[in-house]
């Protein structure tokens, strides 16, 4: 039937109905029109999509925090029971100090703030204290990305080796790791096993053997393999401090080799449950290699979330992500907002 009318159309010419055509034209208009308000309707749903998408990520990420910081906010409720307009200074202060921010901070945080304070002079200064952003372009990565892992033994590297690797799994994207820490064989073991469990090919050798030479091969092996991200596990601890030092800066030689620009990431993993007291011992690998940003592991088990304002101002880094517990998908990425909200809701009415 429409067809019918269509060609119909069709066989009229120019001259014969000049109206009609100036009709027909019209109706094209209107139709350019409509689908043209379909696409903008089409674009404005997607944004608001996205918006709430993203609204819902925010959510669930301040209630991963607020679970984890369950310890870190028992404490801080010792000092104000009930969510108030505003708190006085001295209340603010002592809950900071319960929740393991480091004096020197509060101070700093605090300077000129009135007695009583509202949630949005507070949030304001707490904010202000990761004012340190990353450096590397997240949305424009290199191919490989190569991230270098270093911290103490036992502070959580190898789980959240596995832990990113799993995470970039879930994105869609190829991982390798290297076994750098070949200090211990146990350390092999252990990411070995971790490589098997989230099905991630894995560069080792055995204990003794130059760790240089794992990253060289890993990088290598993912450039001829076309393999997006590189993950190297290294040694926390060898029988000196220079050693250490030695080793470390000789990997990250030697990773620039196999890929000019490697390592992208010297990411420095804390073990939150020591608090403020990591913090000089971030330093010192801070100096060995110029640290990129920071992970603060074992969130879930401290009541001293507070350190993240300390370990982030001091050491004038970033932090990337936290640990909250020790499955592979307990790993959220930081947001000083959310963090803060996080805190900020325990204590505060919202903000009218
Ligand atoms: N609760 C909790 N435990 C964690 C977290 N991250 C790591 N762990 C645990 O901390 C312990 C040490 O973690 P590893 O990943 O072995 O630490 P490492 O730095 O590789 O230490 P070595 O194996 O000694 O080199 C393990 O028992 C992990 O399960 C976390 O975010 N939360």
């Amino acid at each position: 039937m429409f067809s019918f009318f269509k060609k119909k159309k069709e066989e009229k010419t120019q001259e014969e109905l000049p109206l009609e055509k100036e009709l027909i034209q019209e109706e094209i208009k209107q139709e350019q029109e409509i689908s043209l308000d379909e696409v903008e309707t089409a674009q404005v749903d997607k944004e608001e999509q996205k918006e709430q998408l993203s609204n819902e990520e925010s959510q669930e990420h301040k209630g991963f925090f607020s679970k984890a910081l369950e310890k870190t906010f028992a404490n801080i409720k010792s000092v104000v029971p009930h969510r108030k307009e505003k708190i006085s200074f001295d209340d603010i202060e002592e809950l900071l100090i319960e929740a393991d921010v480091e004096y020197e901070i509060i101070e700093k945080a605090m300077d000129g703030l009135p007695e009583m304070i509202t949630r949005k002079q507070l949030r304001h200064r707490l904010v202000m204290l990761f004012e340190h952003a990353p450096n590397v372009d997240l949305s424009n990565l290199p191919k490989p990305f190569v991230r270098l892992i270093i911290g103490v033994n036992g502070a959580g590297k190898t789980t959240t080796i596995a832990k990113l690797a799993n995470k970039a799994k879930k994105e869609n994207k190829s991982v390798i790791l290297g076994a750098g820490d070949t200090f211990r064989a146990a350390a092999i073991e252990q990411l070995s096993s971790w490589a098997q469990k989230i099905d991630v090919p894995i560069i080792k050798t055995k204990q003794g053997h130059d760790p240089s030479a794992v990253a060289y091969d890993t990088i290598s092996s993912a450039v001829a393999k076309d393999i997006d991200n590189v993950i190297i596990d290294t040694a926390g601890r060898l029988q000196t401090q220079t050693n250490l030092n030695n080793e470390l800066k000789k990997i990250v030689k030697v990773c620039n080799k196999a890929q000019e620009g490697a390592p992208h990431q010297k990411l420095l993993i804390i073990d939150g449950t020591q608090g403020n007291s990591a913090i000089s011992q971030a330093r010192a690998f801070n100096e060995m290699v110029q640290v990129d940003g920071i992970i603060v592991t074992k969130l879930d088990g401290t009541a001293k979330g507070g350190a993240l304002f300390s370990i982030s101002n001091q050491l004038e880094l970033p932090i990337f992500y936290v640990g909250i517990g020790e499955k592979q998908d307990d790993l959220i990425e930081f947001s000083p907002d959310e963090f803060v909200d996080s805190l900020l809701d325990e204590i505060y009415t919202q903000e009218q």
